[in-house]
């Protein structure tokens, strides 16, 4: 059996799944005795007290109960991995864009893998995000890790990924994508030589679908599409390190056993998958290139309405057929900062430089948008309909400014030539009095 075949479908459903029959206890969540002897947990998303729409948590029926481990000791590996504050650089009003991460060659897995671009906000007070991506040729062994200070949002580039988590597991390959709970027990392996994607690092309200307002009941990302694990397991006793990041530190412990030992488990806070294609892409069409929250397939509220902590916004393919329009993105000044990354093909404002795997941040109010090939080519595209096919960018975008690493804005893959994509624009020509006379 693929890890994938066996999915249930929808975004934060109820669900109910065993992977043992009568391992899951009925009518009641912490019985006397749960079947089998099996440790009830509740491992929860939300405050207990969280309004009934906001609450998230899920209860879990496992070999062992998971307070049965020793001490955490500080944990010297994944080094690139860092977590908000970040205050080694000031924060920068430049924009900044990157090529595409390398491909470790020594012995690599997915937590050595990950590199920390930049983030926002604080672990500590639970609001903004880390951004990271991940380049790795290993799977995880005898390896488990979580995270205390967030949800993983994790975007594969390159590379399909097998996902075991406490709660099931499931394969993600490009164009899909994870979220993984905060605190989730997980390990990644490699489906294929060599993986690359991108991780948003949400510290605050978890992400959830928008609303859709004057769209309606249906469209962008509908909920059915998104897909959890049923419940599986394996039984060995065999020693792993569990690690986990708590507050921008890495610890770690040593288990006797595997931590993926949940027979059975219930409830609405679970791992999902959903698969960018199957977004509904709604756009103009008739003039004018809307707000690219148009694209918009999960987001973290803020504490003030409308304006997230963060928005995950892709830009799929899809028909331009907008008249009189010039159709790429124009050029802004946004209040919000924006993280990109681009999962394959070319993005619409950029002609060169921004390549699958690379990334680029432009923060709060940086002047930005179409290069200046791009620009020329969309003042003089005909605009009969045209595709844009087989791409796929994508943006977080933040009510809070993204301080880069130092690692980040030193890298050797950093392009320090970036502004000039923008050089060169002509001045525009003003009628002169002769032209009126
Ligand atoms: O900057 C970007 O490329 C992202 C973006 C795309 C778009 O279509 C409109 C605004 C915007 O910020
Ligand atoms: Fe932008």
């Amino acid at each position: 059996m693929g890890a994938s075949d066996n999915m249930m479908t929808g975004f934060a459903n109820h669900f109910a799944t065993q992977a043992v029959p009568g391992a899951l206890p009925v009518g009641c969540n912490s019985p006397q005795r749960v079947p089998f002897g099996l440790y009830a947990e509740q491992l929860s998303g939300t405050a207990f007290t969280a309004p009934r729409a906001e609450n998230r948590r899920s209860w879990l029926y496992r070999l062992r109960p998971t307070a049965q481990h020793g001490a955490y000791r500080p944990w010297q590996g994944a080094g690139q991995f860092r977590s908000a504050p970040f205050t080694d650089l000031p924060p920068s009003p430049n924009r900044l864009r990157w090529n595409p991460l390398p491909i470790p060659t020594d012995p690599t897995d997915f937590l050595d893998g990950l590199v920390t671009y930049c983030g926002n906000g604080d672990v500590a007070a639970g609001v903004g995000q880390g951004v990271h991506l991940y380049a790795c040729n290993h799977s995880m062994h005898d390896r488990a890790f979580f995270n205390a200070d967030g949800e993983m949002l994790i975007v594969p580039q390159e590379g399909a990924i097998r996902m075991i988590t406490e709660l099931g597991r499931f394969d993600v390959a490009p164009l899909q994508i994870a979220l993984i709970p905060r605190g989730l027990r997980f390990r990644v392996e490699l489906l294929e030589p060599t993986a690359r994607g991108y991780v948003c690092e949400n510290y605050g309200a978890a992400f959830r679908l928008p609303d859709l307002g004057p769209i309606g009941s249906n469209g962008l990302a509908n909920p059915r599409d998104f897909e959890t694990p049923v419940a599986w397991f394996e039984d060995v006793d065999a020693p792993v390190d569990l690690i986990q990041k708590f507050q921008g530190q890495l610890w770690s412990t040593r288990l006797p056993h595997s931590p993926f030992d949940v027979v059975a488990w219930h409830g609405n806070l679970a791992p999902c998958r959903y698969d960018l294609r199957r977004f509904n892409t709604i756009n103009t069409v008739s003039y004018d290139h809307p707000d690219p929250s148009i694209f918009t397939v999960l987001t973290s509220p803020s504490d003030t309405p409308g304006t997230a902590n963060c928005d995950f916004v892709i830009f799929p393919p899809r028909w331009m057929v907008a008249e009189d329009t010039f159709r790429p993105p124009w050029f802004h000044r946004n209040v919000m900062s924006e993280f990109m990354g681009l999962i394959t093909g070319a993005y619409d404002a950029k002609a060169g430089g921004f390549a699958p795997g690379g990334a680029s941040l432009h923060n709060q109010m940086a002047s930005h948008g179409p290069d200046r090939a791009s620009y020329e080519a969309g003042i003089i595209a005909a605009l009969a309909p045209h595709k844009i096919e087989a791409t796929m960018a994508f943006m977080f975008e933040s009510r809070l400014p993204f301080s880069p690493t130092s690692f980040a804005a030193q890298a050797p893959f950093a392009q320090p030539d970036y502004d000039q994509c923008w050089d060169g624009f002509r001045k525009a020509q003003l009628p002169t009095d002769k032209d009126a006379a």
